[in-house]
């Protein structure tokens, strides 16, 4: 595995995976799409694994019941969709305290209840380490999903949300310096997506969309490949005032500011591509453009040589 990034992984796996009678988007997207006899909904499943996306000495049970939550969520609103229900697998060790557990549910709950989004179901099992594996539901509203392959020489690439405060507050309470920007801490400990904006995005035509959890440059690269261009983004210069709200945290840990916001992942921010001359949502900030070429991503016309973002294998 060690040899293999996680897109390698994936090109070993979907060879060998049916598709079904009623897959309408395989497995490629933020999330599938499936036929129901009376429509069509997004599913998608998304992991939180303790000492690789989570400690337990920075984050309680209610922590983790959000950024579960977000994190599959965002997923459902990059495909345009709008969030309906979440089923919740959980992995417990015995040393686990049951109110970890209770407050888990409680993160769950915070987050989906104002959306009216249900949570219907899970599994529990003992092991390890704890786990918290969620699949999300989604609702397309009528509306064709919001693809990773469908932008075009000439769009505009935007960005909603948040830049580099997750990686930054990760950073922080790797370093012990919890201390220097709380407000960061918490972007890590509990995300926020601009949620509404994925079906916002879908209702004024975005022809692709990502939600950001492996770094900005790299996210825009599966855009670029999926739909066959180059995404050329704004470099960190651009994002002045998202690098002014990590200076401290940059500065106190030794760290580039300028590379958390392109390359920190598990922000949930939207990152979408619109024709140009289109009236974006409010909450999209355009980053970059579209160009025939090379499929993948620069950044100001070049190849990025700053770090690649997040990958679990490579
Ligand atoms: N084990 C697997 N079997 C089948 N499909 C998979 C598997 N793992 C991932 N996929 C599919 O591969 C695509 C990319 O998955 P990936 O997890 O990178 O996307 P994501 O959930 O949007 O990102 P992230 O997990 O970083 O938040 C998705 O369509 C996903 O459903
Ligand atoms: C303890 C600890 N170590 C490392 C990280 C960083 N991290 C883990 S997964 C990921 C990207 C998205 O994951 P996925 O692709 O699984 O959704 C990032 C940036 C963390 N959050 N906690
Ligand atoms: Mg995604
Ligand atoms: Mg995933
Ligand atoms: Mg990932």
């Amino acid at each position: 595995m060690r040899d293999l990034d996680e897109d390698a992984l994936l090109a070993r796996i979907f060879p060998h995976l049916p598709r079904g009678a009623s897959t309408l988007v395989p497995p490629g997207d933020d999330a599938a799409v499936v036929a129901a006899p009376d429509g069509r909904f997004a599913v998608t499943t998304d992991v939180l694994v303790e000492d690789r996306h989570f400690r337990r000495r920075w984050s309680g049970g209610f922590d983790v019941g959000v950024r579960a939550a977000v994190q599959n969520l965002a997923d459902v609103a990059a495909m345009g969709a709008r969030p309906t229900s979440l089923v919740v697998s959980l992995v417990v060790p015995g040393d686990l305290p049951a109110q970890w557990v209770e407050d888990l549910a409680r993160g769950f709950g915070a987050m989906c209840a104002p959306l009216e989004v249900g949570v219907v179901g899970g599994d529990l099992s003992g092991g390890p380490v704890v786990v918290v594996a969620v699949t999300a539901h989604g609702d397309l509203e009528g509306r064709e999903p919001v693809l990773r392959g469908g932008a075009r020489d000439g769009d505009v690439v935007a960005h909603a949300g948040v830049r580099g405060r997750s990686a930054a507050g990760w950073a922080l309470l790797e370093e012990g310096r919890a201390d220097v920007a709380p407000d960061l801490v918490a972007g890590y400990l509990r995300p926020s997506s601009p949620l509404a904006l994925g079906p916002a995005a879908a209702r004024v035509g975005a022809t692709a969309m990502i939600d950001v959890s492996d770094g900005l440059v790299r996210d825009a690269g599966r855009i670029g490949r999926a739909s066959g261009v180059v995404l050329d983004l704004v470099g960190p210069s651009a994002y002045g005032a998202d690098v002014a709200a990590l200076a401290a945290a940059a500065t106190a840990l030794g760290r580039d500011a300028g590379d958390w916001v392109m390359t920190g992942g598990e922000d949930h921010g939207l990152l979408a591509t619109f024709p140009q001359g289109r009236a974006l949502p409010e909450g999209f900030r355009v980053v970059g453009r579209v160009r025939a070429g090379e499929p993948g991503v620069v950044v100001e016309g070049r190849a990025w040589t700053g770090s690649a973002g997040w990958d679990h294998f490579g």
